[in-house]
């Protein structure tokens, strides 16, 4: 059995090492993959072969996959939970020390003063400017944090480490999330309540279509008067008008984000960043070797771990069984119809599962001997099944 997978992007060569160069093809130039692996890469105007199987996000956001339409053609997503958000955290806490202190004009004033050769003048004159470039501390002042997931509870632990008082805002909290957050993040009930109060606003949500333009021209009059906010989640997420006119109005004191805008250019107030926050050494990696691992375990096994469209599927395969999966509608009878049409080829079940999730239902037959060519015709012909593979 063997694989093409397709690569986007810059992935980590830890990852791609993962792929065994007997059963796989891995790289950019592969037609007709069996999977794609991708960090950032916008796939809505993809037209996906009809090969394809599972496409791995190395990452956490996955707003640039068509996820609905993967769906529908029984193609599992997948993404890397966490993997990345070290390297965000790292990333938020320089942008709180960078919007609280006079890091970047005063390097470049320092920078500037080319015509002064003497050290000990140019010392005298620093010293002369430096209370330019005084700031405040974030020891004792409130950290919103909106998104409590794998970043947003890092982001937390940091802030309270650095003896922040932490705020949280998550209405989607998943039980696992809420079982990683320190205790003394305080739960605020709204946005509003939690933009009136805080000092500092991150944001560590994803970019759905609830979440678009979450910082907008109604909510940012909320925020406290000098507040500043971080932006390390999306660019949908916060509608640069609004901020533009908050910063022009001295509501907002700074802005600091992944992404810049035209409009972003020459300000002061604004420390807009190319979209590093996952950009280091140890996250890519991570992600890729994540990414890696779960691809090949659904492509040589039918696993499902960390997708976001299917449910989490493992089952382990007896030796010597031939493996059947397919995805169908989740509705009911299909199973049943399925196990009568193995039952009619006289193929026996050793084992089996079957999870829903959403409208899509995944299944995993193994079965007592190699079955018979037509086998998987007949599974897929079934009414409401949309994907097969013996494997
Ligand atoms: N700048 C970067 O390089 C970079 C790197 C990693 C992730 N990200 C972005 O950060 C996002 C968060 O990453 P994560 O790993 O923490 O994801 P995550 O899924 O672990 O956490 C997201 C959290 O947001 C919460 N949430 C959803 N809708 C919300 C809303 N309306 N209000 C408040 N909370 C809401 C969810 O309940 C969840 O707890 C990603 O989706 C991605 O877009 C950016
Ligand atoms: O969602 C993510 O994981 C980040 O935005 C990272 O994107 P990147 O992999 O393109 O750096």
């Amino acid at each position: 059995m063997s694989f093409k997978v397709q690569t986007f992007n810059q992935i980590a060569e830890r990852g791609l090492n993962r792929f065994d160069p007997v059963k796989y093809q891995v790289g950019s130039d592969q037609v007709e993959p069996d999977a794609m692996l991708l960090r950032s890469q916008n796939l809505h105007d993809c037209v996906f072969n009809k090969n394809l199987k599972a496409i791995a996000r190395a990452g956490a956001g996955v707003n640039n996959v068509p996820v609905d339409a993967c769906s529908k053609h029984g193609i599992v997503v997948f993404n890397t939970p966490g993997a990345n958000a070290n390297a965000v955290k790292e990333l938020v806490f320089c942008a709180l020390l960078l919007a609280s202190r006079g890091i970047v004009d005063g390097m470049r004033f320092a920078e500037g003063l080319t015509d002064i050769s003497d050290s000990s003048v140019l010392a005298a004159r620093l010293e002369k400017e430096k209370k330019q470039f005084a700031g405040v501390e974030l020891y004792g002042k409130k950290l919103g944090i909106v998104g409590l997931g794998a970043i947003g509870s890092m982001v937390a632990e940091m802030a309270l480490a650095l003896g922040m008082e932490v705020l949280g805002f998550d209405p989607a909290l998943s039980v696992d999330a809420a079982w990683r957050l320190p205790n003394q993040v305080q739960r605020m009930e709204s946005l509003q309540a939690l933009l009136g109060q805080a000092d500092y606003v991150s944001l560590h949500v994803p970019a759905i279509e609830q979440t678009k333009n979450l910082i907008n021209a109604e909510n940012i009059g909320s925020f406290k008067k000098g507040a500043v906010l971080v932006n390390f989640a999306r660019e949908s997420i916060v509608d640069p008008h609004a901020v533009l006119a908050a910063l022009n109005a001295g509501g907002l004191a700074r802005y600091v984000c992944d992404f810049p805008e035209p409009e972003f250019r020459g300000r002061k107030d604004i420390l807009a960043m190319p979209h590093i926050g996952a950009s280091t050494l140890e996250a890519e990696e991570n992600c890729a070797v994540m990414a890696a691992d779960q691809l090949r375990d659904f492509l040589e096994n039918g696993n499902i771990k960390n997708s976001v469209n299917f449910p989490p599927v493992a089952m382990p395969r007896a030796p010597g069984t031939c493996r059947l999966t397919f995805t169908n509608d989740n509705v009911s009878g299909v199973l049943g119809h399925v196990l009568s049409v193995l039952a009619d080829l006289q193929v026996n079940v050793v084992d089996m599962m079957n999870k829903s999730r959403g409208q899509l239902a995944y299944n995993i037959i193994d079965m007592e001997a190699e079955p018979s060519a037509e086998l998987q015709a007949a599974v897929a012909a079934v009414e409401h099944v949309i994907a097969v593979r013996l494997i």
